[in-house]
């Protein structure tokens, strides 16, 4: 909650020119009904005409600087309320650029959007309508109980009861509501989560026909949204009911006070209709208590959700050297665990590669290649054990540095949309025409792209929809390679490549003076690797050249006679 009240202490002067208007606003306000006292008992009782036309100009006259005040009021709320809304929205995008993986795993990629606009907008309108308009009702509630007991302080005696009364009532409803918001923006995330979920995989939804099953699930998190906040909306327009019962019977008290004569000290019917007045104004005021505690407790909650990313610890500090690397990579018995798990999915893992090798990494699904892959990076820190590149621990280099000189290709081909030279330009901002040729050409994807109708410059939808998936993939070895890396991540980017095709791009692969890691299924793949990594359950099995593993290794050999059958036989 504190951090997000920082971002509206910068623009404090138009909160507080806004306050200022509002009170002026206020002010004209309360003062209506000392007026109207005033024109009753000293000009419609005493026939007085001339102090009802007085009294009546100024009323008017007051009315008119209340509307003025009015109107600059909403230009200074729109200007905080806007302002604050976008530097809080900047600074969650800053922040969750910073994120590492394991901040990731604390919040859902859905949670983290809701975050960022649903929560953000509900605290942006929750600060123009405190500045327009709620913070009104409680001044006006305060105020004309001051000026009621100005008025006449025996008969304003019964709201010094009610009142604090009332509030008691409110304070526990706001906290109880608090909480169920929570609820609510947590029931808000789930919907996100799955709709994001069905955009993503519509096209997998489709092939196994699965959309009555993904339309229960959307129902369901519906329904599940819809209940809660009608829980909450009830408990809170429960207020609503309360509070006009106990003005009413305020204003009953007032005037039974009044015709009993009963300690009112002779009040005079302008006081009497003054004190009614302020009551009634009163019940106006609280009667929006009710929406004011809804949008008070809704932009708590979300405020606590804004706060809860911005305040959240990153699990990752930067390194400070920065050099140029050169691929030596070394494993010293690592191991690895997820942050939130309790399962080391590598264990004890120790290897050393040289500067420029090719090395494939084989293993059954699930056995930890992919998380292999991410240390190296620095997505994930090891949990035990270190990495180092070039003999330098990869937490001590500037994570940027590091990086930007690793061309890592994701095992889900991702590309954004727009042309295809921009997708490849986001792996290099710069990058020439004959830079991007070089790529795909290297990639063996160029003569496709140029047979497409604007070559490099075709648009690919969101995701590289229009491409198949063995383009998206060289696509996105393309955007590695144009980096020139010092180390290349292959994560099973060749798996929709024929074997021709793969060999071409193998063969192009050595033409850059990297350390090239592919993860691959395939012993097309392992057999021109300079040497071969055997994973099995988070371990290292084995270690060397084909022939090496095939002479060592019963499960290579095992691999190779299953997918060579024919061929093993006959060695
Ligand atoms: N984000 C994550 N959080 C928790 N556990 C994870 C996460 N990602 C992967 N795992 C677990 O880590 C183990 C290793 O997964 P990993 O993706 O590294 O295997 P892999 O060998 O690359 O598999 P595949 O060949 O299927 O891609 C698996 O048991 C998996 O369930």
């Amino acid at each position: 909650m504190k951090t997000v009240w920082s971002f509206l202490s910068t623009y404090r002067v138009a909160v507080y020119i806004a306050l200022s208007l509002t009170l002026l606003e206020l002010s004209v306000e309360l003062i209506q009904p000392l007026l109207i006292s005033r024109i009753i008992d000293e000009g419609i009782l005493q026939e007085d005409l001339s102090v009802v036309l007085v009294w009546g100009g100024v009323m008017v006259l007051l009315s008119l600087i209340a509307f003025a005040a009015g109107i600059t009021n909403s230009f200074y709320a729109a200007h905080a309320s806007q302002h604050a809304g976008y530097d809080m929205r900047v600074a969650l995008y800053k922040k969750i650029q910073q994120f590492s993986f394991a901040n990731f795993q604390q919040f859902p990629t859905s949670s983290l959007l809701t975050r960022a606009t649903n929560d953000v907008t509900q605290l942006q309108n929750t600060i123009f309508m405190s500045l327009r308009i709620m913070l009104r009702a409680p001044l006006l509630v305060l105020g004309s109980v001051i000026l009621a007991l100005f008025v006449n302080w025996q008969l304003a005696l019964i709201l010094v009861v009610t009142i604090p009364l009332l509030l008691v009532i409110l304070l526990y409803i706001m906290k109880k509501a608090g909480r169920l918001f929570k609820a609510v923006q947590a029931r808000v995330d789930r919907v996100n989560n799955v709709v994001q979920e069905n955009l993503t995989a519509i096209r997998l939804i489709k092939s196994f026909t699965r959309r009555d099953y993904e339309s229960t699930r959307f129902h369901g998190a519906s329904e599940e949204l819809q209940n809660k906040t009608i829980t909450t909306l009830r408990i809170v327009e429960a207020t609503m009911p309360i509070i006009l019962l106990i003005m009413n019977v305020s204003i009953m008290a007032v005037l039974w006070f009044d015709t009993t004569g009963v300690q009112t000290g002779g009040a005079s019917v302008g006081e009497v209709v003054a004190i009614v007045n302020y009551v009634t104004r009163m019940t106006g005021a609280l009667s929006i208590f009710s929406m004011i505690i809804i949008i008070f407790s809704r932009a708590k909650a979300s405020a606590d959700r804004i706060g809860d990313v911005l305040e959240a610890e990153e699990y990752m500090e930067d390194g400070e050297t920065s050099m140029k690397l050169q691929g030596e990579i070394a494993f010293n018995d690592v191991s690895f665990r997820y942050p939130g798990t309790n399962k080391d999915v590598l264990k004890n893992i120790s290897f050393r590669i040289k500067a420029g090798e090719t090395i494939a990494v084989l293993g059954a699904t699930g056995s930890g290649k992919t998380s292999l892959f991410q240390l190296i990076p620095r997505l994930f820190d090891a949990s035990k054990g270190s990495v180092a590149i070039d003999g330098q621990p990869v937490e001590s280099l500037q994570a940027k540095e590091l990086r930007s000189q690793i061309g890592y290709v994701p095992q889900e081909a991702m590309l954004f949309t727009g042309t295809i030279a921009d997708n490849l330009r986001w792996g290099k901002e710069h990058a020439t025409e004959e830079e991007l040729i070089d790529a795909l050409t290297s990639a063996q994807i160029y003569d496709k792209v140029e047979e497409l109708p604007d070559g490099m410059y075709t648009r690919v939808g969101q995701r590289g929809v229009n491409l198949s998936g063995g383009q998206k993939q060289r696509i996105s070895i393309a955007r590695a390679l144009i980096r020139n890396p010092s180390i290349l991540l292959l994560d099973d980017s060749t798996s929709a490549l024929d074997v021709k095709t793969e060999a071409r791009l193998l063969d192009a692969l050595r033409h850059y003076s990297c350390t090239t890691f592919m993860i691959t299924q395939k012993l097309s793949t392992t057999m021109s690797a300079d040497r071969i990594l055997l994973f099995d359950h988070g371990e290292l099995l084995a270690e060397g050249t084909h022939d090496h593993l095939l002479e060592t290794s019963p499960i290579y050999q095992q691999i190779y006679e299953s997918q060579f059958g024919g061929e093993a036989d006959a060695r």
